[in-house]
């Protein structure tokens, strides 16, 4: 079952992390199933890798790629705290790491958006036929360029954008703390 609370988390303030009610929109588009192989591109701190490698079981499979070191070692710690053994950290930036990935997979997650074109091409090559791909974006511009990519590829993609609400609890009452809007982006390969 997917949706595990923020505060499982190993966090470090300045490294960013896919909340858990996007994570879990994110991740039903992606039609995850056990034993399914996953890459999470742009893996930050690890929270989208753990909730796919607890999803897809000890058949599945999870690539995390990031570029910075020190989400790297975030998202290690976060994996062992779950004891997770199906996931492999990749080190390095897509599309480049990429090439490390030496399968075909199910589905791919584009949380981080650097490189966004060449990534969406990449992982196009090595997704399996109607395998999906997941982005999720605050700004306007990654989601246009994130739907141009996706449209000349003939994925049919969909967007829609999630702006969710927190309750928190006041004296008098729960008031509601609105988060940023994010776009979710999502296709699946012809
Ligand atoms: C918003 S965070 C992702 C948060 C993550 N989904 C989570 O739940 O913890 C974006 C991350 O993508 C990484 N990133 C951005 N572009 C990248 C690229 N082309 N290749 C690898 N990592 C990238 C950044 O370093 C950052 O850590």
């Amino acid at each position: 079952m997917l949706g595990i609370p923020d505060e499982m988390f190993i966090r470090d303030e300045k490294i960013p992390m896919t909340k858990e009610e996007i994570r879990v929109l994110a991740l039903s588009k992606a039609k995850l199933f056990h034993g399914a192989k996953f890459v999470d591109i742009g893996s930050g701190t690890g929270s989208v890798t753990v909730e796919a490698g607890l999803f897809v079981g000890s058949k599945g499979k999870v690539y995390a790629i990031e570029k910075d070191p020190n989400a790297v070692e975030l998202i290690r710690k976060n994996v062992e705290k779950f004891d997770l053994r199906n996931v492999t950290i990749i080190q390095g930036e897509s599309p480049d790491a990429l090439k490390e990935i030496r399968e075909e997979v199910d589905a791919i997650f584009v949380g981080g958006s650097e490189r966004l074109e060449e990534s969406l091409m990449a992982s196009n090559e090595i997704l399996k036929k109607k395998g999906r791909i997941v982005l999720d974006a605050i700004l306007l511009e990654t989601a246009v360029k994130a739907m141009e990519v996706l449209n000349s590829m003939n994925y049919n993609p969909q967007i829609i954008e999630v702006i969710v609400a927190k309750g928190m609890k006041t004296s008098k009452g729960y008031a509601m703390l609105s988060r940023n809007p994010i776009f979710i982006i999502y296709g699946e390969k012809p």
